[in-house]
């Protein structure tokens, strides 16, 4: 059985975040483990509350799981402080042979409210971009970082570009953000490939970003090369948020185990 690690905050609601990951994680197949860096008291309508875990308990956590089992993919979300990020850097650098890393560089929660401390993007770019192997950034996590306007897909595959010279290993813009087709932009350094989804008409797309990069992790953990583990990511968060469901008053979640409750009968259209 392969397994993923996700490094990232938990979303009460259950639709983006820790629980997000876990539900993407056993949907493609791996099994899941969580380190939590922060809680969050939020619902469908907006996040109303952050509590940062202390470092020594986010290292305590991913130290826990290092000494006792060989990890085969992990996906880091979000990590809110200066501290968190230092702690979650330091801890997966001792680490030997470090499995394969996505990063989903989360900033700001769909309802507006940072997930990320203003003092610490910096930080983010110098700690965690060069320990990735694949990083994902929505248009405004790409713009905040490269610090560029983008407005189209050669501005995306521009910031891709900048982006890749920080020091992840591949980069994936994700077009979400954008009008017109979903189209994400996937650089490796050397050849760009656009990874083309239709724009589904839909607001409850409550954890889109969260299920993609778990999605991708897992298919790393298994084996997958990158252009693939993408690819594959990419079709599994369509049918996630087309058959993605109300739950709230608010913005509803992906699903992520229409094709199980299909299968049983248990359906929900
Ligand atoms: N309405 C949509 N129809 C089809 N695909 C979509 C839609 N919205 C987002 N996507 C796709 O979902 C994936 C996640 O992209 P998005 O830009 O929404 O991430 P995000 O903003 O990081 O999400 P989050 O709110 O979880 O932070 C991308 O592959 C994107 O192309
Ligand atoms: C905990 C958490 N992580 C990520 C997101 C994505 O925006 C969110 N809303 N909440």
């Amino acid at each position: 059985m392969f397994n993923a690690l996700t490094i990232a905050g938990s979303d009460s609601c259950g639709g983006a975040g820790i629980q997000a990951d876990l539900k993407a994680f056993s949907a493609n197949g791996v099994y899941g483990m969580s380190v939590i860096t922060a809680v969050t008291a939020q619902n469908t309508m907006g996040v109303f509350g952050i509590q940062d875990i202390s470092p020594e308990i986010i290292k305590g956590q991913i130290d826990a799981i290092f000494d006792d089992i060989e990890v085969h993919g992990i996906k880091i979300g979000m990590v809110s402080k200066i501290e968190s990020i230092k702690a979650v850097a330091q801890s997966l650098e001792k680490i030997k042979k470090l499995p394969y890393i996505v990063l989903d560089p989360v900033m700001v929660s769909k309802s507006r409210f940072k997930l990320l401390s203003e003092d610490a993007t910096k930080t983010l770019i110098e700690e965690l971009l060069p320990l990735s192997f694949l990083i994902t950034p929505n248009i405004p996590e790409a713009e905040e970082i490269t610090g560029r306007k983008i407005s189209n897909i050669d501005d995306m595959k521009q910031a891709a570009k900048e982006l890749h010279k920080m020091g992840p290993k591949n980069v994936l813009v994700k077009g979400g953000h954008l009008n017109g087709p979903a189209t994400d932009i996937f650089y490796d350094s050397v050849n760009f490939s656009e990874i083309k989804g239709e724009r589904i008409d839909t607001i409850h797309t409550h954890g889109t970003g969260c299920t993609l990069s778990s999605a991708i992790a897992a298919n790393l953990a298994k084996g997958m090369e990158v252009l693939s583990a993408v690819t594959m990511g990419k079709n599994y968060v369509a049918k996630a948020i087309e058959k993605g469901f109300k739950l709230g008053k608010g913005v509803g979640p992906t699903h992520h185990f229409y094709e199980l409750y299909r299968k049983a009968g248990i359906l929900d259209e």
